[in-house]
């Protein structure tokens, strides 16, 4: 076991991109910070931010049990740790938090023990606790991921964003858990539907894949997951209708929602225009949002192993140095 103390940085993501259900994501721009290191004593958790409210502080820590596994499946006695987390990424909103708390956790006990596990085991085992490919796959991969798991076996492709696509989320102030949302879905599609999502979600990839832009407006459509969300969330079928006309290049539910993601070139003048149609349209429904401009981010975790100790620099004190840098 390594002695050392490691801290991953790791990306928020954003699944689906309309048809492609359990299937695409793509890695934000916005971060989840993990600090691991091998307690002298008992394990201890330190959660940092606003953003982390309601989440356990002890061994039934998400990332607490997910480190253990690591150390289990790489054949090492798991021992105490201290764990610290500062997160960005606002949880049950649609933007891969329980993802991005999984693939830090793997990534930090793997760096932790001397990287026994290989990135598709990583993937493997991320997926399995997820239970879908597609947050996982962006956040461990980085870029566009198009994913598929049949219980068993989990394989990806990764795809470079377009250089000049932007992300727009708004995230409204309520949470919906992923669960919640998927049990709004029917247990079976017509195949009618289903045709229209394949065909829908392999123009996205290729569209996606090769810079066509102006095609994204249509291939984002989706007949399977959208239509039986839009109840848990007011003002998304709009949006999604009439984001277009507002300078979006495409818009989609954000994963299981309530955020809502909307593509736009980089270089679009009706920037603002978008951004107060959708916060407009959400408000009138009643429900405040906050809207972000994301970038896709490129990579996957950035593992950094640190020689000093959590007494001479903190979490929060890398974390600040890291962004002044
Ligand atoms: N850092 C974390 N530590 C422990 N649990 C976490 C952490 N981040 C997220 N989770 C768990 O994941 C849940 C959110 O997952 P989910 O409903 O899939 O929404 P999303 O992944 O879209 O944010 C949280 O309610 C919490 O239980
Ligand atoms: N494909 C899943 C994606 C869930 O993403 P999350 O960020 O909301 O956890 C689904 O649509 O259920």
């Amino acid at each position: 076991m390594d002695k050392r103390r490691v801290i991953v940085k790791v990306p928020a993501s954003t699944a689906n991109l309309g048809p492609g259900f359990d299937t695409l994501g793509m890695a934000l721009s916005l971060y989840a910070w993990i600090d691991m290191s091998v307690a002298r004593g008992e394990t201890r958790i330190d959660l940092y931010g606003g953003r982390m409210n309601g989440v356990p502080r002890d061994k039934s820590n998400l990332i607490y049990k997910v480190a253990q596994m690591v150390f289990k499946e790489a054949g090492i006695e798991a021992p105490e740790l201290n764990i610290a987390m500062y997160s960005d990424i606002p949880l049950t909103r649609g933007l891969g938090s329980s993802a991005s708390a999984i693939v830090g956790a793997l990534t930090a006990a793997n760096a932790l023990a001397g990287s026994p596990l290989s990135m598709e085991r990583l993937f493997h085992m991320a997926t399995a606790l997820e239970g879908h490919p597609d947050n996982v796959g962006a956040s461990l991969f980085g870029g566009i991921v198009v994913a598929s798991w049949d219980g068993n076996a989990a394989n990806h492709i990764r795809l470079d964003p377009h250089p000049d696509l932007d992300v727009l989320v708004a995230i409204p102030e309520f949470q919906l858990s992923t669960e919640k949302a998927r049990h709004a879905l029917p247990e079976q599609f017509s195949m009618k539907d289903a045709v229209y999502n394949i065909s829908h979600s392999s123009m996205l990839v290729a569209a996606l894949a090769t810079g066509n832009l102006e095609m994204i407006r249509h291939a984002m459509k989706d007949r399977i997951h959208q239509p039986y969300r839009a109840s848990l969330i007011p003002g998304m079928s709009l949006i999604l209708e009439e984001a277009c006309d507002y300078g979006a290049l495409g818009a989609a539910l954000s994963g299981a929602g309530p955020t809502l993601l909307s593509l736009v070139e980089s270089g679009s003048s009706r920037k603002s225009e978008l951004e107060q149609f959708l916060i407009a349209t959400l408000e009138k429904e009643g429900i405040r949002a906050e809207a972000i401009w994301l970038k896709p981010c490129l990579i996957g975790p950035e593992v950094d192993l640190l020689d000093r100790s959590i007494e001479e620099i903190s979490l929060m004190e890398w974390i600040k140095g890291e962004v002044r840098a």
